[in-house]
């Protein structure tokens, strides 16, 4: 089930190679549905590495790097980076990685994000773990969040459910016409949660040894 990554393909496109075969589940859901805090469960479960585009576009914001000051005001303003940007920080985070399956936390945000990723690195998600969660209880989790992120504020946050809306939620949407996507409650405690989460990752388990 494990996608074979075709160099030549990169090469086409300007990118850098992964050459390892990978395999990749996109994490998704609202601002605050517990993606990151879901993510660290399933890492130590079930021995996945854990990518999450906004902490590789913020370590890349506070590097230095020439797109910083660019990436700096997209995040605060709650819009998406354009898709080069976040897929090269993807692919060097896969390739450093020694590990071969992949969480790939809050990508892709918007049909450039996924159109650009599958055509740059060849790679189909086994499937999507997908939080569903009431913006009421997002936006509450959010501004408790306490970890210092210039988005986490009213103002922001009500930018990202929009961009989540309508530029995130058709994704979701495209990947359950693929009868891709597990839909988990995420309003439970993150206990509930975890324990739907884990029915899905054991039984996908199951069925590629099968
Ligand atoms: N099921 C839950 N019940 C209550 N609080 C939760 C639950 N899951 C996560 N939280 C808390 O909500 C906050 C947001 O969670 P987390 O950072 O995992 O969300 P996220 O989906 O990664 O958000 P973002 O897209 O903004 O990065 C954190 O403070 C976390 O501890
Ligand atoms: N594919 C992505 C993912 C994130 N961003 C930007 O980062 C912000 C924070 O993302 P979180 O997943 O950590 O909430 C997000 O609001 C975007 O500005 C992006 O551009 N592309
Ligand atoms: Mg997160």
């Amino acid at each position: 089930m494990g996608t074979v990554v075709d160099a030549a393909n990169k090469e086409a496109n300007g990118s850098s190679h992964i050459n390892k075969k990978v395999k990749v589940v996109f994490v998704l859901g609202g601002p605050g549905s517990g993606k990151g805090t879901q993510c660290a469960n399933i890492v130590k479960h079930f021995g996945y590495s854990h990518l999450s585009a906004g902490d590789l576009l913020r370590a890349e914001r506070d590097s230095g790097s020439e797109n910083g000051t660019m990436i700096k005001n997209m995040i605060k303003k709650g819009e998406i980076v354009p898709s080069e940007v976040t897929i090269k920080l993807l692919q060097r985070a896969m390739e450093e990685d020694g590990n071969d399956k992949f969480l790939i936390d809050g990508f892709p945000r918007n049909e450039e994000n996924r159109a650009a990723f599958e055509s740059v690195t060849g790679i189909e998600p086994e499937f999507v773990l997908f939080f569903d969660c009431p913006e009421e209880e997002m936006e509450k989790r959010v501004l408790n969040r306490n970890q210092n992120r210039d988005d986490d504020n009213i103002e922001t946050i009500r930018k990202r459910f929009e961009v989540y809306m309508g530029s995130t939620l058709p994704i979701i949407e495209y990947y359950n016409s693929k009868g891709k996507v597990h839909k988990i409650d995420a309003s439970k405690t993150i206990d509930q949660v975890f324990e739907a989460v884990k029915e899905v990752f054991s039984s996908y388990e199951d069925k590629v040894a099968a």
